[in-house]
């Protein structure tokens, strides 16, 4: 009998760091159990495959990387189908389904996968099963299982109408994971597995409900009497086992001395910022460019690796070398062991250096908490924090809060889970800031975070890397106007690395005029960007300079106005155009303003003051091809600055929300606004 050829469907990805990869190799893999045969291609080896005549389903898996980029091996791909020549029918022949990575803690979700999307269904390709968009920031499983799990049915469903239309190209397939119809809108796929309320009150452990008020431990009606629908629980994939033996600990190498030390504010200042300046010169790997980010690594605090250890049963087994592999027959796509273990590690080791004791624990983590919690209330408490319907609790009490994973568990005291489940939920600690640049030496400007006592942390607490920063220098910091610090005492040293990826640059041609928007700390990577002009000006006194712009704000003109006299430096040698600042208390006022303030409230944020210079702002924007960089918080600052500049093209261009936002959008593309966000 001849043997049918199987139907084939092509899996092409996207990847940065491996995951969006080995996603699409399980797919590729598991196709065989469902009769089918996968074509899998990385997006760059576009000799491996031909969108142009495939006429079998496509599956897409992307991340984005960088600032809303896509990764590199995707680079050429998104390019090639952004081409403007392309016609409308281009990919008519085309049928898709698209999973999505990305991580909510970046301004830009997804933005790969949705500039593939759209780019496809311009050009005329047809959806056929709604796209995931899967979210680092809370666990990928979440979307990707369930994604997974419906892909089959949609990839035969394809296949069939695909069969049964040849003679009419006209796809209309959208299916739901679970496969019922959908709308392409609709496109979040969740999983969830429904718990109803227990038939005890819920409630601190063993404490009346009436008596009580909501916090972390203790929930109230509606949401302790609902039905809940919980996140399906992540497949463990890390066995970790613990030996009594002899082990050799790596030696950092990335390690350089802090050189000096200054605090930035005034001592009555609500914030303390500090600059450091550290000593590179031994370390020429450590070679960057203005606008440039870096990781610092720190340890977790000493008393909190012992309450840890503590609180895990393990004190005992501090010096014991620790070994983590995969689990054999975990169900998790993609799975790895994390690269940031290394080999060779003491349990004292692991939860100084590699376990972000500090971090807040995301739903995933949460739910597979349950697993392991004895007590029933305390079981429901945290069903509901991960739940649909418990959003606004953990919202309120965990996000917002910046919980610790130590602060849960201590919260939960019947809650024993295994290190396994730390190690898989859990990257190691780093803080990114960008800098400015002296030859031999890199300056970084932080602000010395404060999070207050909340239900949860009897105790307000300082950010863990910045408070850890502020105590290393703490006996020897200079206030401005004493420059010297380091004395006579061994200077301590911190481990950096330098961020691969960076688009935040000033522009490469020095005639175009470019706008800065960097309140608080957020001035700091153009302080370096006005030291290459100063520097590019010496170079080239014949050259025609582009007008540069800088929006600052902070509270109080005489204690927390960073970098005044080098802002004011700048100004005076003509390296800086406009200074705009703007005080947010007291009623300072920034001379020069008043002509133009007049007639309106005094500008308190930075937003404020683009309005009020929204003709020059919008006339370099949008006429002379100019660049707009913001720098600093991303919550409030940055999604203010960005509602502002719509209002301002509304204005300016005459023209609709819609078309404003298009237009923003498109500045974004051309890397003519770019953001360096945090928060
Ligand atoms: C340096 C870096 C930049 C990132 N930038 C973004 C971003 O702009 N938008 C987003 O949604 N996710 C962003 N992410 C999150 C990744 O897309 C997410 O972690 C994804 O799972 C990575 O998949 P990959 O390993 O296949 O690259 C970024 C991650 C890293 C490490």
């Amino acid at each position: 009998m001849p043997c049918e050829a199987k139907p084939r469907f092509l899996v092409l990805y996207g990847s940065q760091k491996g995951q969006a990869q080995s996603i699409a190799e399980g797919i590729a893999e598991e196709a065989e159990d469902h009769g089918l045969v996968a074509e899998l291609s990385c997006l760059n080896q576009n000799e491996k495959y031909n969108l142009e005549k495939e006429n079998a389903p496509v599956v897409f898996i992307v991340s984005t990387t960088g600032d809303g980029e896509p990764p590199d091996n995707a680079l050429q791909f998104v390019k090639r189908i952004k081409k403007k020549t392309l016609s409308t029918d281009h990919y008519k022949h085309l049928c898709y389904a698209l999973l999505a990575l990305g991580d909510t803690n970046y301004e830009n979700f997804c933005n790969c996968g949705k500039t593939i999307e759209r780019r496809l269904q311009e050009l005329g390709a047809k959806q056929f099963y709604a796209t995931g968009y899967a979210d680092d920031g809370v666990g990928l499983e979440v979307v990707v299982d369930p994604w997974l799990e419906g892909l089959w049915k949609a990839i035969k469903g394809a296949l069939s109408k695909m069969a049964s239309d040849r003679t009419d190209v006209q796809l209309n397939l959208l299916t739901s994971p679970a496969g019922s119809p959908m709308l392409a809108s609709q496109s979040h796929a969740t999983a969830s597995v429904t718990t109803s309320a227990p038939e005890t009150q819920t409630g601190d452990v063993g404490v009346p409900h009436d008596a009580l008020a909501a916090s972390l431990t203790c929930s109230l009606p509606p949401l302790s009497e609902s039905s809940l629908n919980v996140p399906a629980l992540p497949s463990p994939y890390l066995d970790v086992s613990l030996q009594d033996m002899d082990i050799m600990e790596p030696v950092r190498n990335d390690a350089v001395p802090i050189y000096r030390a200054v605090q930035m504010t005034r001592g009555d200042s609500v914030k303390t910022s500090l600059l450091l300046e550290l000593d590179i010169s031994a370390n020429p790997m450590m070679a960057y460019q203005p606008g440039d980010s870096f990781d610092v690594f720190c340890p977790n605090r000493a008393t909190e690796v012992e309450d840890m250890l503590h609180r895990l049963g393990l004190q005992d087994q501090r010096n014991h070398h620790v070994h983590v592999s995969l689990k054999k027959d975990t169900r998790k796509k993609g799975a790895q062991v994390p690269s940031h273990i290394p080999q060779n590690i003491s349990l004292l080791y692991l939860l100084t250096w590699c376990l972000e004791i500090r971090s807040v624990p995301k739903k995933a983590f949460l739910r597979a908490l349950v697993e392991h919690t004895g007590d029933s209330v305390q079981r429901r408490r945290l069903q509901e924090l991960c739940s649909k319907q418990g959003a606004t609790d953990y919202n309120l009490y965990v996000r917002d809060s910046n919980l610790s994973v130590l602060e849960l568990l201590a919260a939960f005291p019947s809650c024993w889970p295994p290190l396994s489940l730390l190690i898989g939920q859990n990257p190691c600690c780093y803080l990114t800031h960008s800098c400015l640049k002296h030859p031999g030496k890199l300056h970084f400007v932080f602000n010395v975070v404060e999070f207050p006592a909340c239900s949860g942390r009897p105790a307000g607490r300082r950010g863990l890397c910045t408070g850890w920063l502020f105590d290393l220098i703490n006996p020897g910091l200079v206030f401005p106007g004493k420059p010297e610090c380091s004395g006579s005492r061994a200077l301590p040293k911190i481990h950096v690395s330098l961020r691969p990826y960076c688009s935040f640059r000033p522009p490469s041609d020095l005639s175009v005029p470019f706008i800065m928007v960097g309140p608080g700390t957020g001035v700091a990577p153009f302080i370096g960007f006005l030291q290459q002009r100063e520097k590019e000006r010496q170079e080239n006194p014949e050259a025609v300079f582009g007008e540069t712009w800088l929006f600052f704000g902070c509270r109080h003109r005489d204690r927390d106005y960073l970098f005044r006299e080098e802002l004011e430096g700048f100004v005076s040698s003509g390296i800086l155009n406009h200074l705009k600042v703007c005080f947010s208390r007291g009623d300072e006022q920034e001379q020069g303003e008043k002509e133009i303030t007049t007639s309106v409230a005094r500008p308190r944020y930075v937003q404020h003051n683009l309005l009020l210079n929204s003709q020059y702002i919008t006339e370099i924007l949008l006429r002379q091809n100019g660049c707009l960089y913001v720098c600093g918080d991303a919550k409030n600052m940055a999604k203010d600055v960005n509602d502002t500049l719509i209002e301002m093209i509304k204005t300016e261009l005459q023209v609709d929300q819609l078309e404003a936002m298009k237009r923003l959008a498109g500045l974004r593309e051309e890397k003519r606004y770019l953001q360096d966000i945090w928060g």
